[in-house]
This record gives C-alpha cells, sequence and structure tokens, in this order.
C-alpha cells in the first residue's frame, strides 16, 4: 500500500504515520517545513515514546518526506492508495489544492485504481470538508471520476501528542500517550479497505467524532483556559488543582448528557469514559503545555466546535450548562502574545465589546439569554 501523509507533526509522526508504517505501508510524509522534511530524509526513521503506566520505545523507519509544495506530491497523489492528512482544521484548504492538481494528474494519465482519502483532524466530517474544497478546485469533468473512484472517509482520531519540542536531543522523536484511537466510517471507501491495525471501522461514526470532540476536546480546552486564568503552564498542572477538575467534569457531564441523549450512549459506561479522560489529562508522563491546548481559541469557540455545539445541545434539551458557561467565558479572557487567534480575539473585545466578541466568533445571537449569561460570567472571572 502506497500511503501518503499529510503533515509530520505531533500527531502524524506519533499516531497515524506510526500505525501505517506498523501496518507495512510504504509511507511518504509531506510537511511544509523544509527542515523536518530535511531532518526525516537524513534519517528515514523516528522514534515513538510511549508512555503510561508502562514505557516503550518504538522506532519508525523506512520513511520518505517530501515538501509539500514539491511536484513530488503532486507525482505521489496520483499513484497513493491512502492519502491521510494531520495538519490542523484551518490548513485542509491548502491541502484542497494540492490534492486537487494530484487527482487531475492520477485521472488525466487514467488511473482508476481506487483511492481512499482520511482527514485526521479535531473537526466534525474533517474529510467532507476537504472533498468539498477538492471538488471545488477540480474541472467539473473529473467530478464523477472522482466520485467513483475516490472515497473521501471521515474519521475520529484520539491519542494526546504534545509537541515534539518537549523532548530533549532528537526533534524527530515524539512522546505519546498510551492510550490510542482512531475510528472511521465504513461505508465511505472506494475498493478494499486498507488493512490498518489500529483503525477501527463503525457505521456511526458522527456519533463517535461528537462523543470524543464534546467530552474529550470540550474537557481539554475548558482545563486550558480555567488553568491559564489560575496562572498554570501545564494540563497537568491545571487538572491537578480540584477546583479546576470540579468544573471540568461537570462541564462534560453537562456535554455527556447531550450526547447521552442524542446517540443513546450508555450514561454510566459514558460517566467512566469521562473519569478516563479525566486520568488522561493528569498523565506525570506526558508535559502538554496549556498554550497548545489552548490554541487558536476563535478555532474553538466556532458554532460547531468543542464548547459552542454543546451548549446549544444543552439548550435543546433543556439541561443544566453553567459549567460550560464558565468554560466559554474563560475562553475570551484568553490571553497569549504567542497566538494570532488570542490576540485577534482581545483585539475584537477591546474594540466591540465581549457581547460582540462572542456573538462574532461563535455565530450566537449578540441579543441572545445564554451571551448575557456568559458575559456575567466572564466579567466575574475578570474581577476575580
Ligand atoms: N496532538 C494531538 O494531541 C492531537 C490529537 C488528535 C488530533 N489532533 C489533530 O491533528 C491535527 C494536527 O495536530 P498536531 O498536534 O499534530 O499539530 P502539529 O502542529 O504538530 O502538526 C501539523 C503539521 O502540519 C504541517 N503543515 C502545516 N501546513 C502544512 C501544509 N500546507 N502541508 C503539509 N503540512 C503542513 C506542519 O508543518 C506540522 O508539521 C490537528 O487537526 C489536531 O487537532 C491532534
Ligand atoms: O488539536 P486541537 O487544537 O484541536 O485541540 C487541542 C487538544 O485538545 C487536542 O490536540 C488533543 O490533545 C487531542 O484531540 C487528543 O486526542
Amino acid at each position: 500500500m502506497k500511503a501518503l501523509h499529510f503533515g509530520a507533526g505531533n500527531i502524524g509522526r506519533g499516531f497515524i504515520g506510526k500505525l501505517l508504517a506498523d501496518s507495512g505501508a510504504e509511507l511518504t510524509f509531506a510537511d511544509a517545513n523544509h527542515q523536518l522534511v530535511d531532518q526525516l530524509n537524513h534519517a528515514q526513521q523516528y522514534r515513538v515514546h510511549v508512555v503510561g503506566v508502562d514505557q516503550r520505545i518504538d522506532t519508525v523507519s523506512n520513511i520518505l518526506a517530501l515538501d509539500a509544495g514539491s511536484e513530488d506530491v503532486i507525482e505521489r497523489i496520483a499513484v497513493a492508495d491512502l492519502i491521510t492528512t494531520a495538519v490542523g482544521p484551518n490548513v485542509l484548504d491548502r491541502i484542497a489544492d494540492t490534492l486537487a492538481r494530484g487527482l487531475l494528474l492520477r485521472f488525466e494519465r487514467g488511473n482508476a485504481a481506487p483511492l481512499n482519502v482520511i482527514a485526521c483532524e479535531n473537526m466534525v466530517r474533517g474529510t467532507a470538508h476537504l472533498k468539498a474544497a477538492v471538488l471545488a478546485r477540480l474541472p467539473h469533468g473529473y467530478h464523477a471520476a472522482l466520485e467513483q473512484c475516490v472515497g473521501f472517509v471521515d474519521s475520529a482520531v484520539d491519542r494526546i501528542v504534545p509537541p515534539a519540542a518537549a523532548n530533549d536531543g532528537d526533534p524527530l522523536e515524539v512522546t505519546v500517550e498510551s492510550f490510542s484511537e482512531w475510528i472511521v466510517d465504513r461505508g465511505q471507501f472506494r475498493g478494499d479497505i486498507p488493512q490498518v491495525d489500529g483503525m477501527e471501522l463503525t457505521d456511526n461514526l458522527l456519533a463517535f467524532v461528537e462523543r470524543k470532540l464534546f467530552t474529550l476536546n470540550t474537557g481539554h480546552i475548558i482545563t486550558a483556559y480555567l488553568g491559564s486564568l489560575a496562572g498554570y503552564r501545564t494540563i497537568r498542572e491545571a487538572i491537578s488543582d480540584p477546583a479546576i477538575r470540579l468544573k471540568v467534569r461537570q462541564a462534560m457531564h453537562e456535554s455527556g448528557e447531550v450526547l447521552v441523549r442524542r446517540y443513546g450512549f450508555d450514561r454510566q459506561l459514558h460517566h467512566a469514559y469521562i473519569e478516563k479522560i479525566l486520568g488522561r489529562f493528569a498523565n506525570p508522563h506526558l508535559v502538554d503545555e496549556i498554550e497548545r491546548v489552548g490554541r487558536q481559541p476563535l478555532r474553538k469557540l466556532g458554532a460547531e466546535d468543542r464548547l459552542i455545539k454543546p451548549l446549544l445541545g444543552t439548550l435543546e434539551y433543556g439541561l443544566p450548562h453553567a459549567a460550560l458557561v464558565e468554560g466559554i467565558a474563560a475562553a475570551l479572557c484568553y490571553q497569549n502574545a504567542a497566538d494570532p487567534q488570542a490576540v485577534e480575539l482581545q483585539g475584537w473585545i477591546a474594540q466591540d465589546g465581549v457581547s460582540q466578541a462572542l456573538s462574532r466568533a461563535s455565530g450566537l445571537a449578540v441579543d441572545a439569554a445564554v451571551v448575557g449569561e456568559i458575559v456575567e460570567h466572564y466579567q466575574a472571572l475578570r474581577q476575580g
């Protein structure tokens, strides 16, 4: 299997690339970071440090890396069997340009072999978004070929992988938690489903994507923003604070009740899932900085993302939502001069006031009652 993976970052090297290589794929990374591409090509391997109750170091070898903007990537798309991405939701549209060019070459050459594309990003239906962006760039005459030969497969991806920079010495080594989960939509593949150990198939993907994004990521982001307000540096420090842990657990329960009602998850099992996640946040072997988890607050305040979507669910079902409201208020307080979206958010608040800024980021009506609740909490947090 010829696999091309866009994004040789934390999750690319530490999770998806590793699973593909372990399953015997001929793996090529494509990345926009020239230095990283050079380092990968020089070493042709990297180490993955798996930390949990037990620890081990695995080596991923026989890999190749390409500059994401190079013609070699277009060639590679023309012959690939599987293409995956882990670049961040905001970068998918750029990948779509490259994918459309590679697919055009593939179709012009008459390659009608099945190809599957899986975006492994923290977003609901990320691959469907990528497909729409590719179609918008591909000449109409090739749309039927794309529908017939190319599977765009949505997925949910879960493994906590902090930046490689946390490791001393080896710039390519990644440290990952032992837990991992990659769930893909069985019905969206074209041709034979690739055999990748650790890739699970489901007929109910949306439920699993929302379960992951609106439990783990909802709890993670609230830990980050409350932790930042309290002056902590890492997620472990923040979640070890009993007051923060209580609020994070409450927020995950509020969001969880929406998931239980919407998808029929077993309530007790879901509560156990929440407790397991709280344990993962406290992993003593991971140094996961609040700055990473809190990154891009405007994305995180989006209507479809981990804060606002669960909140809207609680309103839909008439459920309690005080902890989610406090988490959103903490997001509005988030300051980080090194994060352009945090700077932009604070600029909006300074210029137009907090209600307008929240409405602009989230799509909530500025005069909605829940916006009033969030603003009240925001003011309390700012004073406290
Ligand atoms: N790290 C985690 O714990 C984790 C877990 C699950 C899901 N995710 C998701 O995985 C995705 C990647 O996250 P990450 O933590 O690995 O980020 P990262 O910043 O470590 O990696 C992203 C990589 O993409 C590369 N990149 C940027 N623009 C590119 C382009 N145009 N073409 C090719 N490569 C490009 C960057 O150079 C970088 O190496 C995000 O959507 C994130 O939400 C992350
Ligand atoms: O990657 P983001 O910015 O969407 O979210 C930050 C973290 O919550 C996230 O990367 C988690 O570590 C990951 O989703 C765990 O599976």
